[in-house]
């Protein structure tokens, strides 16, 4: 079931390759499925649990990732996420159930680097080493012969090469743990939150490379909690919420499910954003002052063509739609559906 608490706002951002993911279902009347089955997964949870004390922050979780896509991990803060990768890595051991990667714990693997790279934080490299030594570093641990240098230019560091990384920007640091996590050649990214706190410019370019990955036939798995930080990357996408898995499959699937029908924004330029809005096909719904209802457009192409218009846009919500969808599962949306100022921005919850 969609908890009645599903809350959602989708940024300014492209659309969504509809595609699908393969999930074991946790019960008859399990989370919710919105694809159809496709290939096999590269990442299994089984009855996944992890305990901390009386606290169950994983809680009897099964779900899937195929290979060779982006799979979006998405729930509000304290849903299990983190602590889930921290599962699939051997960080935490689980209380029950397994964490497979390729279908054997990741200790089995020879060469764990080489199966999985991962990023759960941006701290991973000492700050009195050059960022490139700290690279050459995990490529010799992991056996690769990867040229370090080429590899941070990838993630857009060239010119820091060879700075220490002790005087970086969060956003170089993710940069370089993102290098480092690619330094093994690793058939599977995992990746914490790895576009928070980036500028606009490098968030771009990490996705783009995460796209790369992709085709490369990498599997990548992205935990956010911000759907807006996945809604123009990921293939697929596992919900989770207080510890459980409440819906996985094609991420297109998933926002047409929730496409509110009108989006509010306010604008300074109410009527050149009527006339843009109406040359991408969109309709003005309502106009007062400078508010515009919007309809037949999601907050993402919205945001896009405004950006394209030159046009800012401030106070962007996303209107519920009148009848929820149909279906045993999907219950009406609750709470105010959000996006910040800016539609950078958004949040289930
Ligand atoms: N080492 C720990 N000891 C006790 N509780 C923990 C520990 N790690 C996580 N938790 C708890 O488990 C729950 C899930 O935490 P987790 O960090 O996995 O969530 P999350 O979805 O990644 O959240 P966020 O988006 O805020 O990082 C939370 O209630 C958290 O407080």
């Amino acid at each position: 079931m969609w908890p009645r608490a599903v809350i959602y706002a989708i940024a300014p951002t492209r659309g969504i390759a509809g595609k699908f993911l393969h999930m074991a279902p946790q019960s008859s009347a399990g989370p919710r499925k919105w694809g159809a089955l496709s290939m096999g997964p590269m990442l299994r949870a089984e009855n996944l649990t992890k305990r901390f004390g009386s606290h169950a922050a994983v809680d009897n979780v099964s779900f899937a990732v195929r290979a060779g896509a982006i799979t979006g991990f998405l729930g509000p803060a304290g849903a299990g996420k983190t602590t889930t990768l921290r599962l699939f890595l051997e960080l935490v051991h689980p209380t029950s159930g397994s964490a497979l990667i390729d279908g054997r714990p990741l200790h089995e693997w020879p060469v764990p680097a080489r199966k999985v790279g991962a990023v759960l934080d941006g701290h991973c490299a000492h700050p009195g080493r050059r960022a490139v030594d700290s690279v050459r570093w995990a490529a010799r641990l992991a056996g690769t012969r990867t040229d370090a240098e080429e590899l941070l230019d990838r993630v857009g560091l060239a010119e820091a090469a060879g700075r220490r990384t002790g005087s970086f920007s969060l956003g170089m640091l993710r940069r370089l743990a993102l290098a480092i996590a690619l330094a093994g050649d690793p058939e599977v990214v995992v990746l914490d939150e790895p576009t928070s706190g980036l500028d606009p410019d490098s968030m771009t370019s990490v996705k783009d490379l995460l796209r790369h990955l992709r085709d490369e036939g990498r599997t990548v798995f992205v935990a956010s909690r911000l759907l807006a930080a996945l809604e123009d990357l990921v293939d697929d996408l596992v919900v989770i919420a207080r510890g459980r898995v409440v819906g996985s499959g094609s991420a297109g699937a998933f926002i047409d499910r929730f496409q509110p029908q009108a989006v509010s924004v306010l604008s300074d330029q109410p009527y050149a954003l009527g006339a843009a809005v109406s040359r991408a096909g969109g309709q003005v719904l309502d106009t007062n002052g400078q508010r515009v209802l919007i309809g037949g457009l999601s907050p993402a192409q919205l945001g896009e063509i405004a950006r394209a218009a030159g046009i800012a846009l401030f106070g962007l919500t996303e209107q519920a739609p009148p009848h929820p969808p149909a279906g045993p599962s999907a219950g009406p949306l609750a709470g105010p559906p959000v996006a910040d100022a800016a539609g950078l921005r958004g949040e289930i919850c």
